[in-house]
């Protein structure tokens, strides 16, 4: 037996260990599970090249609560450590480790955040250990078992034992009072399915009862039976070759990942490199319905099945955190902060990656199918529009499969459209006019409007479309987009047509003052129009320039304060309609009033502006008049 004094500089790292991640304790567990899998995958390894002629037999990992005791055991049948290795291994090499990693995070703010991402190996069972214990056979013949054992001081134990026979190693951690919580199976059970759900070799947690059937009808049978609860898949679909997998293997790999998610996704994207860096991994794109709470964070990144975070924040571009999935890279350096990690040569170029076979597969989908691809777009258009905004190779690549949908549920590339209207929608300057309405049903009356000229109109709904609009503004073409509501049909896309007026120059400055003393001059702003006499003698259009910087700068863009303006509104009145020439025309005051007030109440109707009381006094003056 040697007992001896761990070899520290600094005095004593233990009670870092426990102060500083104390926070994110539970990850002592990936950490050892970690270990038994890396001793199990070498042992595989050296039996393959001939080096261990161990017969490898079940190689299951167990993991054990013993309440009762206290207890919490890790065993393996991987390749073991002799007397001499565990000195080696863990007195020297771990500690020094551990020692390190504390050293460097111990002062800094986010360091529970970044141990918790980040294990410290072997050492970080002190942080819910009151005293760890190995008991070890290493697979060579011949070696003595080792049995080594540390309370938490820099003392240790190590001493030749034969208590473990067998090839392997238990790790019994006598867990301490304050974390007693990893005494209960069902604790453990959820970390084991968080950190070790898809480790590559199996890992029994207790037993469960299964229900087996033969027969049919009348002759059928029902035995229960006590199987090993394996909690991991370890052979996970992402660490398979693509050509190996059907349809139906994503899915089933979609609900080993999400469980509670009874939604199936719309496609995958199958992730598979190997050089000039190393990435596995399966992509989902989830139904993504307009004004849906976004989810993030469904991404899981693991680092050779091991699980590392779900926060993939500055690791791939912000638009792909709403999709689903995993992603796997022996390339990303792991034990490094959060913001080396976004600065990483590496992690840039997975990122650039990644993007890239996105945008390529959205690409072939639409090449592939279109029909189908176009039945999906809504639901994928949110995170495509999010990725055209923040990152511009991507909005090149998206040009040629990002849809635009027509109120009337047709679908077309951008440039298909500007194709599709440049003969009816060019204006006088030349520049192509793209209608749009943001609600197909609230901005009906305008939608007709525009419709009975022979144009087109868009659909441009979601938070997006105002920055989007913007983007596509900037491009070659001259582009504008207005919104149906913008101007009164005529001057929406203005034409060389002159329109001849009724009124004369006269009789438009004595009507104007008599309107604007009818309404709010704070929101609204008079304006005579001579339009073709067919045209509603009252209209209410909302300037585009200010509405949609306003809507910029209520999703972050746009100009510095505008979200703060109130709403601002042009009352059109139309001089040519029959209705304006009786309203100047009529001599009984109250009358005339009147008549400028049911006017503007009914292009508030059309507006979808017309509310509460003024709604409700509209309705019952509405219900008087048919009385007669
Ligand atoms: N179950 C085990 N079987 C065999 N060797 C082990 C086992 N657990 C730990 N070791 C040995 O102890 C060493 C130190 O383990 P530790 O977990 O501290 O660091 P690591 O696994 O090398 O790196 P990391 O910090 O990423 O976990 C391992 O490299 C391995 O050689």
């Amino acid at each position: 037996m040697s007992t001896g004094k761990i070899n520290v500089t600094a005095d004593n790292i233990f009670p870092i260990i426990k102060k500083f991640l104390y926070s994110d304790h539970e990850i002592f567990l990936r950490e050892l599970v970690s270990n038994a899998v890396d001793a199990t995958q070498k042992l595989k390894t050296l039996s393959r090249i001939g080096e261990s002629k161990a017969e490898l037999g079940d190689l299951t990992i167990q993991v054990k609560v013993d309440k009762e005791n206290k207890t919490l055991t890790i065993s393996d049948k991987g390749i073991g450590m002799s007397p001499e290795e565990i000195d080696k291994y863990i007195n020297q090499l771990a500690f020094s480790g551990a020692e390190e990693f504390v050293q460097k995070y111990e002062d800094k703010a986010d360091g529970a955040a970044i141990i918790g991402h980040f294990g410290l190996g072997f050492y970080s069972s002190f942080m819910v250990a009151s005293k760890v214990e190995i008991f070890s056979r290493s697979h060579r013949d011949g070696e003595k078992g080792a049995y080594w054992s540390c309370d938490g001081s820099p003392e240790f134990t190590l001493e030749e034992s034969d208590q473990r026979q067998e090839r392997g190693t238990d790790i019994v951690l006598h867990i301490n009072e304050d974390s007693t919580e990893f005494l209960e199976e069902g604790r453990i059970r959820d970390l084991l399915k968080k950190y070790c759900r898809f480790l590559p070799v199996a890992i029994q947690f207790g037993e469960k009862e299964i229900t087996e059937t033969e027969g049919d009808g009348e002759d059928k049978k029902e035995t229960k039976r006590t199987v090993p609860d394996i909690i991991n898949v370890t052979e996970p679909a992402w660490a398979k070759a693509p050509a190996d997998l059907e349809a139906e293997d994503y899915k089933e790999f979609y609900r080993q990942l999400y469980p509670m998610t009874f939604e199936e996704p719309l496609f995958h994207i199958h992730l598979n490199v190997d050089y000039p860096f190393d990435l596995n991994g399966i992509l989902f794109f989830p139904r993504i319905k307009p004004n849906m709470d976004l989810q993030r964070n469904k991404i899981q990144l693991y680092q050779n099945q091991v699980f590392v975070t779900d926060n993939l924040e500055g690791i791939v571009p912000d638009f792909l955190t709403f999709l689903h999935g995993v992603i796997d890279s022996k390339d990303i350096p792991l034990n490094v902060s959060r913001s080396y990690l976004q600065a990483d040569g590496a992690v840039k170029k997975i990122s650039g990656h990644i993007t890239k076979k996105v945008a390529d597969k959205l690409s072939s989908l639409f090449k592939k199918d279109r029909a189908d691809f176009e039945s999906k777009w809504n639901d994928i258009k949110m995170i495509i529009e999010y990725g055209m905004l923040s990152d511009d190779k991507f909005f090149e690549k998206a040009q040629k499969f990002a849809l635009y949908q027509s109120v009337d549920e047709s679908y077309a590339t951008f440039e298909e459209y500007l194709e599709k209207i440049k003969a009816s929608q060019t204006d006088k300057d030349g520049n192509l006019v793209v209608l749009y309405a943001a609600h197909k049903e609230g901005q009906h009356a305008y939608i007709k409007k525009a419709q009975n000229k022979g144009y087109d109109v868009l659909l441009m709904e979601g938070p997006l479309v105002s920055h989007l609009m913007q983007k596509l503004e900037g491009g070659d073409q001259k582009v504008k987009f207005a919104r149906v509501d913008s101007d009164s049909i005529d001057k929406l896309i203005a034409k060389d047509e002159e329109q001849v007026s009724l009124l004369s120059e006269e009789q438009k400055e004595k009507l104007k003052p008599i309107i604007e003393g009818e309404v709010d001059k704070g929101t609204y702003t008079v304006v005579l129009e001579s339009l073709d006499s067919s045209e509603v003698p009252f209209n209410i259009t909302v300037p585009e320039f200010m509405r949609r910087m306003k809507e910029m700068s209520a999703t972050g863009g746009g100009m510095m304060g505008m979200g703060d303006m109130p709403d601002m509104y042009n009352l059109v009145v139309n001089t040519n309609h029959p209705l304006i020439s009786s309203i100047l025309d009529e001599k009984d005051e109250a009358k005339q009033k009147e008549l400028i007030k049911q006017g503007k109440d009914l292009a508030m109707l059309a507006q979808n502006l017309l509310h509460g009381e003024a709604l409700t006094n509209f309705v019952e003056k509405q219900f008087e008049a048919l009385k007669g």
